[in-house]
């Protein structure tokens, strides 16, 4: 029979898995590559204009859920496009709701940003 792994070593597998996750995400798909260089430039224009802790809290939070959310619209484009390579009305709904999911946030982020630096930049 099959010998159980220990807990810690699932965790630690699952840990690689997610992680070759987000090395693929990164190196591979270009919004995510547009959203961690959007990530970088917000970060030093934080430095820049020496935002306080609560804006950095607010600005790092809305950095990674903008990436968390990319990379889950591009899992759910991979799962349709894998389950109906073919065009169907029903894939482009789906992919459209999920790409309006990541637009929401990007939006909401938008806003965020201007709270943020309009009153430091005028
Ligand atoms: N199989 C399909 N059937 C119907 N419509 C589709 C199909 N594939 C794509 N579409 C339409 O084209 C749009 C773009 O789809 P696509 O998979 O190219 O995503 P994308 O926005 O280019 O994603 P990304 O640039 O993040 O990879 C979808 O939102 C949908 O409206």
């Amino acid at each position: 029979m099959h010998k159980k792994e220990s807990f810690l070593i699932n965790r630690l597998k699952s840990i690689t898995y997610a992680f070759k996750g987000a090395f693929i995400l990164v190196s591979t798909e270009a919004s995510i590559k547009v959203q961690f260089f959007i990530g970088i430039l917000m970060t030093v224009a934080g430095f820049c204009f020496n935002i306080s802790p609560t804006e950095w809290l607010l600005q790092i939070a809305a950095i990674g859920l903008i990436m968390a959310l990319e990379g889950v619209n591009t899992a759910i484009e991979e799962i349709a496009d894998f389950v109906h390579p073919n065009y169907h009305v029903k894939i482009g709904l789906i992919k459209d709701i999920s790409a309006g999911a990541v637009f929401i946030f990007a939006i909401t982020a938008i806003i965020m940003g201007c709270i943020i630096y309009i009153p430091k930049v005028f």
